[in-house]
């Protein structure tokens, strides 16, 4: 060994030596901060009976602790990753969470990754150093240092950048070549500038990211989750942020990164699971989707409430008091006016046309009796003898029945006479009939934003629950400031360690949490609350998202304080969107920002060359995203006889070559369905993908639509031509499919390939 070498191992070997020891001394703090929330939560438990206040106390500081201890678990592993060195010889270990040495005037042990001084870790650059001399990745497994990589900054030993101007690459290429495992992982020690710039943007408004596959899309968004929480935590721990996904299986994909930067105050949903109390499980065609999705619906289920308001077409009798009452055409015609023109949703605006029928019919009686004879407290009680009425009640709930939703939106769909009446200037024939299903089938993700849209419309007559909420609130205003205010005179709570709970709460705050549980964080509370508002909302694969789905949000949403994420090249949902500016000029006209990635973290460079082609083919001015590497493996296509024969052999043999990666089997829905079955039958590590879980099977069947957002280490694709022909996105549908795999990609077909795939063939 020359003498060069042994000198450069013996530093490494010193420097490796010094890292063990800071990360020793970090995983001891991490400890005793362990065991000293733990024995507060203890004590809090320990405590129980009291009078009201003290239990509300004890709620809060449990939860407050529970999340605590929840966080500093999270952190356990690769809590540290970084350290940065600057010319003013200070350094600085950046981690998961930030640490402070109490003896020394809280002097920064570790900087949380998301506080100001952190970001040079992510963009500093030869070119742009903002003061630091080198940067240096640290690779941990556990509480052990294994490996570091240094980039030196400064001018004078300046490496040699790679043409993406990647920062770490060495640790950002290990961590991209690591088999996959059906769970996303956080990519907190390797964020890349363009990446970091869009994580740490600015609250306010609409940012749109634009960007291809791979390029972090998703990882960004839930960076940006995690800062924008770390940043605004006042603010958003009070209304929450509210990260939306295309379906279960992809939110069950992502749903261990936000835990894993610490992280829970954040409710994941899909737009079908924003309605409290409903869960779409049914299934449609993709075409009545889109029709459900279209503007227009507005129109249709407008007209469709306006149905619900009905006046004989001359008069109709009901019998009160032993005689005849006539509720007349021009009478109700009159009511409905009066009701329809306070412009209140309709189960509100009934409360007016009942009042105005009643009115009239109160005079209909006096007439009877003979209305001279008669002072203001007869027709009063008159009026309240018709209102108590059976048959007067049920004769005018005919003309303006309280409806739900639920029921309306069944009785719509199932009824060829009501979707007519309703849609006519809007659907034809043929789309009705796609409409059309028998009552009482299941919800669907589609009929969800019908649903919140009919909930505006229809709106809930709570007047007399709403003013017993306020009552209550008032109550629990007070009761909350009482609270606090006790708890300050509380010495022990005084205690100059403890955080108090003034420090995280405010009387209105903390009233709030009375109001729903004590110990429920708003993203649970809001997960409950049709009508919440979030403090930002975050929308990933936002391509695929019909205009209707789009209006739910902007209602959960009035600060419009957004991020949506996604990529019009992949949109495969024929409601989805082309364009940015189509979804959001109806909302924000063109008062949005838009951000761009370009690099594809993701498919290796080979199987990048093939799905150029089909973005090529497609109408788009995109551009590809650029492959950081390369894997190594060409893609390869097999023409096949007999397809279902073919298939468990070629699943089977491309397991063996993932070892203990994954593997998607991705093909169009009616050869999924036919051939699916036998695939899984034969091969016990196969899975159909009917569940979220079955992304842990290491072979996992899908179609595209269900496979969007995902990644796998291999990818196997079945009859391409059907893919790209089975709808009018079906080479969007191609271009991800293609785009799924970090490592292999394979292709199956029985039918000859499309032309776009020639470098396959
Ligand atoms: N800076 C980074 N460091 C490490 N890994 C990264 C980085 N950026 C992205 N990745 C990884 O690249 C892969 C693709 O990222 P992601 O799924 O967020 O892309 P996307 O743009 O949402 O893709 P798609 O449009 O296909 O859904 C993921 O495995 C992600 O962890």
């Amino acid at each position: 060994m020359s003498n060069a070498r042994a000198d450069r191992d013996a530093v490494r070997a010193q420097e490796l030596a010094a890292e063990q020891q800071y990360l020793d001394t970090l995983y001891e703090k991490l400890d005793a901060l362990r065991e000293e929330t733990a024995q507060r939560l203890k004590d809090t438990l320990r405590d129980s009976g009291g009078p009201p206040q003290a239990r509300t106390e004890r709620d809060i500081s449990a939860r407050m602790y529970t999340d605590k201890l929840s966080q500093l678990s999270a952190v356990e592993h690769g809590m540290c990753f970084g350290r940065l060195d600057l010319d003013s010889g200070e350094t600085f270990h950046i981690g998961r969470i930030g640490l402070f040495d109490e003896d020394n005037e809280y002097e920064p042990l570790l900087l949380d990754w998301r506080a100001p001084a952190a970001r040079p870790f992510y963009l500093a650059t030869a070119a742009a150093r903002d003061g630091v001399r080198r940067r240096r990745h640290l690779r941990t497994s556990w509480r052990k240092v294994l490996d570091y990589e240094d980039e030196v900054l400064d001018l004078d030993a300046a490496e040699q950048g790679s043409d993406l101007g990647l920062a770490g690459e060495a640790t950002l290429l290990a961590r991209l070549d690591a088999r996959r495992t059906g769970q996303m992982q956080d990519i907190v020690a390797t964020i890349q500038a363009e990446q970091d710039r869009i994580i740490r943007a600015g609250m306010n408004g609409v940012l749109v990211v634009q960007g291809g596959p791979g390029t972090g899309k998703t990882a960004v968004a839930l960076h940006r989750a995690a800062y924008l929480l770390y940043t605004f935590r006042e603010q958003l721990s009070k209304r929450g942020v509210l990260v939306v996904g295309p379906n279960e299986t992809f939110l069950r994909y992502i749903g261990q990164v936000l835990p894993s930067l610490g992280e829970t105050g954040v409710l994941l949903s899909t737009v079908g699971g924003l309605y409290p109390g409903i869960t779409a499980t049914g299934v449609e065609s993709a075409r009545a989707a889109e029709i459900k999705g279209r503007a227009s619906m507005v129109d249709v289920l407008t007209a469709a409430v306006r149905d619900r308001q009905q006046v004989p077409s001359d008069h109709v009798e009901v019998t009160f008091d032993r005689e005849p009452l006539r509720i007349d055409r021009a009478t109700a015609t009159q009511a409905r006016t009066r009701a329809r023109r306070t412009r209140r949703p309709h189960n509100l605006a009934r409360r007016v046309f009942r009042d105005e029928m009643f009115r009239a019919l109160t005079l209909q009686v006096a007439d009877r009796l003979g209305r001279d004879l008669l002072d203001r407290r007869d027709l009063d009680e008159i009026n309240v003898e018709l209102r108590a009425d059976p048959a007067v009640d049920r004769a005018l709930d005919e003309l303006w029945p309280e409806t739900s939703p639920q029921q309306l939106l069944d009785e719509l769909l199932s009824s060829p006479e009501l979707l007519a009446s309703a849609s006519r200037k809007h659907l034809d024939d043929a789309e009705r009939a796609e409409l059309l299903r028998p009552a009482g089938s299941p919800w669907t993700p589609a009929d969800v934003p019908l649903l919140d849209e009919l909930a505006e419309l229809l709106g809930e007559d709570d007047e007399q629950a709403r003013a017993e909420r306020e009552r209550q609130e008032r109550e629990e205003l007070a009761y909350a400031q009482g609270v606090l205010h006790i708890m300050e005179q509380d010495e022990e709570i005084a205690d100059e360690e403890r955080l108090r709970v003034k420090d995280v709460l405010d009387a209105e705050l903390l009233a709030e949490r009375f109001r729903a549980r004590s110990d429920l964080t708003a993203a649970e509370r809001a997960a409950e609350d049709r009508t919440w508002t979030f403090g930002h909302v975050i929308v990933d694969e936002a391509q695929e998202l019909s205009p209707m789905a789009w209006r739910v949000l902007m209602r959960r949403c009035p600060s419009r304080s957004m991020t949506l994420v996604g990529d019009v090249a992949q949109t495969g949902a024929l409601a989805g969107a082309d364009t940015w500016h189509e979804v959001l000029h109806p909302y924000v006209q063109d008062r949005w920002k838009l951000a761009e990635l370009t690099v594809n973290y993701r498919t290796p460079a080979e199987i990048m060359d093939v799905a150029a082609d089909v973005l090529a083919a497609m109408d788009t001015d995109l551009e590809a995203p650029k492959s950081v590497r390369t894997s190594g493996h060409r893609p390869w296509a097999r023409r096949v006889g007999d397809l279902a024969a073919a298939l468990p052999g070629a699943v089977a043999e491309e397991l063996r070559e993932v070892e203990d990666g994954r593997l998607a089997v991705l093909m169009p829905p009616e050869l999924l369905a036919e051939v699916g079955p036998r695939v899984v039958e034969s091969l016990p590590e196969a899975a159909m993908g009917t569940s979220p879980d079955d992304l842990d099977s290491p072979a996992v069947l899908l179609t595209v639509e269900q496979a969007k957002g995902l990644e796998f280490d291999s990818v196997l694709l079945v009859e391409p031509a059907a893919i790209a022909a089975g709808s009018e996105r079906g080479l969007n549908d191609l271009y991800v499919a293609l785009t799924r795999a970090t490592q292999r990609l394979g292709v199956l077909h029985t039918e000859d390939l499309p032309e776009v795939l020639r470098k396959i063939g």
